[in-house]
């Protein structure tokens, strides 16, 4: 059943309490409980996903609306250095499917490197591209947009596979995508074309005209069909219990509903899983005394376990915009036109179809390295996954986006392309503002803090500039917005002034050797020092994802739910 506080559940005791109905902990709650004789409580700290005020959840039109509303976190980042001293917020879903169900709804699984990667780091071949790949299967479906257009040749139906959540492409291609795919045509050499996403068609989170989340997808089904599965939302855990001396067993959690409330425990008699995200997640295991303890210490916090990188290697990406004026079709002056946007709404309502009904305004992408003789791989190495990984990213956007410090202009065709740092070498952290669980930890992405940074983010933007000379957009692109940004010193200002978060944080939890002593989970995702925890969630990625994470993030869930049904037997 669904409670919305603690006291109106009956019992104390269950054999898996999931914590976080995100993106990771409503598919784990789902696989577990698909076994009818183990009982599973997954407690969320925000609400229902499904409510009256929900449409900017679940229209894809609407994606990336529900930023800053009650479906947010709404926290900001400490003063970044990197960023002349800027704060800015810092967006994480507070709802049901968790940040899946307030994203960008961009489906990307990444190069096979980053999996091999994380296979080598956590010295576990299990994790490797070619073994992850039922887990794949297992996650995603591609399926139709709400036009049936035919998408033959925009994606391999062989690499998709049958599970719950939907992926399709856009159902409205622009002239702007027709471009960008030609220039792949043409200039193939330099800007290969990839049938199945890397560089090409963008697929998006987008089945039967609505968002599909981990909720949707995994979490809705499960609790319209099982007994065995409780979902509390509402309700955030402040901490972990733990049993036993010698060896500490992490046996229950503390929650409440608000800094004053009363205190309910809830006690797992098998696992308890964190999937409270990248910034949740560290939150909750420093408050519990999982930390570095010299941290722990000077927040009046017991230390269970001194586990120095809890919190620490954060990676983000930062992004950054820029718009040139174009002579053809785009999405702009629609935008900018209220009446046409309500029209496009009542439509979806009335019907569910329109270009309301997906993904409309980036549906094409490109995935970039620097040239293998660039002085910046020379002088600090090769951060990326291997030579298949990108350092940096374009969105082809078929509009006017606006950094935080321009305004946009109300008339004309625009597009913009943004230029994302997609492998960054600067490591942030997530710490305790305080010892109170309802105090926003203090989250330091360190954004552009390191020289192969900020210098990978001028060789893409120069390099964006060139890919524009080629003559697929010969009468199209006309002057950039932001006048000509030129000499290296010139982007620099720009780009520092302007890169906010693409709201990809990872590292915060992150997986090692079981022997290495660096780290904070296992392969196994066990928290080092601990039994009867694990962390399932972004955190656990220990280098920024080469692809888009929420892809990386289900396919962690379903492997975590394999990997604990086989710890405890369960079919
Ligand atoms: C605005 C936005 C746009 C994005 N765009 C894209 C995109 O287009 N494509 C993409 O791949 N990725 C995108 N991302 C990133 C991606 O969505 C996340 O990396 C991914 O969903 C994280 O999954 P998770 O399970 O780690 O955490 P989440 O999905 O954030 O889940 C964590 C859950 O735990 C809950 N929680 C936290 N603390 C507690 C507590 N103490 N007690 C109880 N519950 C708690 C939270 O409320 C949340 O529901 C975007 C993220 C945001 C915020």
């Amino acid at each position: 059943g669904i409670f919305t506080a603690p006291e109106q559940i009956s019992t104390s005791s269950y054999d898996f309490i999931v914590v976080g109905a995100g993106t990771a902990g409503a598919v784990v709650a789902s696989r577990l409980s698909e076994n009818p004789s183990t009982t599973v409580l997954l407690i969320e700290a925000g609400g229902l996903d499904n409510g009256t005020d929900s449409a900017v959840l679940s229209i894809p039109f609407l994606a990336g609306q529900a930023i800053g509303t009650t479906f947010d976190w709404n926290y900001t980042t400490t003063s970044q250095d990197g960023l002349n001293g800027r704060t800015m917020p810092f967006p994480r879903g507070f709802v049901m499917g968790g940040s899946s169900s307030i994203n960008n709804l961009v489906y990307s699984r990444g190069p096979s490197e980053d999996w091999d990667r994380i296979a080598a780091t956590a010295d576990d071949p299990s994790w490797s591209w070619d073994n992850i790949q039922p887990f794949i299967f297992r996650n995603e479906r591609h399926v139709p947009a709400w036009n049936n257009r035919s998408d033959v040749g925009e994606y391999n139906p062989v690499v998709h596979g049958h599970g719950p959540l939907m992926s399709s492409l856009t159902s409205t291609p622009s002239e702007l995508d027709h471009r960008v795919i030609n220039m792949t045509t043409k200039f193939g050499q330099e800007y290969p074309f990839n049938l199945d996403l890397n560089s090409g068609w963008l697929q998006t989170t987008v089945g039967e005209s609505a968002r599909s989340s981990s909720s949707t997808a995994y979490l809705h089904p499960a609790l319209n069909s099982r007994e065995n599965l409780d979902l509390l939302l509402n309700t955030q855990v402040t901490k972990l219990t733990v049993t036993g001396a010698a060896e500490m067993n992490v046996n229950g959690v503390i929650v409440a509903q608000n800094e004053t409330a009363v205190a309910f425990t809830f006690i797992a008699t098998k696992e308890i899983i964190l999937s409270a995200g990248a910034i949740g997640t560290p939150q909750i295991l420093l408050l519990s005394g999982i930390g570095p303890s010299e941290e722990l210490d000077k927040n009046g916090i017991t230390t269970l376990v001194d586990s120095p990188d809890v919190g620490k290697n954060m990676q983000d990406q930062p992004i950054i915009f820029l718009q040139w004026e174009v002579n053809g079709t785009t999405l702009a002056p629609f935008l900018n036109d209220e009446d046409a946007i309500s029209a496009v709404l009542e439509q979806y309502e009335q019907n569910k179809t329109g270009i309301a009904a997906s993904n409309v305004l980036f549906n094409t992408i490109g995935f970039l390295r620097l040239p293998e003789n660039s002085p910046l791989l020379e002088e600090y190495g090769d951060p990326s996954a291997g030579p298949h990984s990108a350092h940096f990213q374009f969105s082809f956007i078929d509009t006017f986006l606006q950094n935080i410090n321009q305004v946009a202009p109300t008339t004309g065709d625009w597009i913009t392309v943004s230029v994302v740092l997609q492998s960054p070498t600067s490591r942030g952290s997530v710490t305790l503002a305080s010892n109170s669980a309802f105090d926003h930890p203090l989250i330091d992405p360190a954004f552009l803090t390191s020289a192969f940074d900020i210098g990978t983010v001028i060789e893409a933007v120069k390099s964006l500039q060139t890919l524009l000379t080629t003559s697929t957009w010969d009468g199209f692109i006309g002057p950039p917005f932001t006048g000509n940004l030129t000499t290296d010193a010139e982007i620099e200002t720009f780009v520092r002034a302007a890169a906010v978060t693409l709201k990809h944080p990872v590292g915060t939890a992150a997986i090692s050797s079981a022997t290495q002593e660096g780290g904070v989970v296992g392969p196994n995702l066990q928290v080092k020092g601990v039994t009867g925890l694990r962390v399932v969630d972004a955190s656990i990625f220990p280098f920024a994802v080469g692809g888009f994470p929420q892809a990386e993030v289900y396919i962690v869930a379903e492997r975590a739910s394999a990997l604990i049904k086989e710890t405890w037997n369960l079919s």
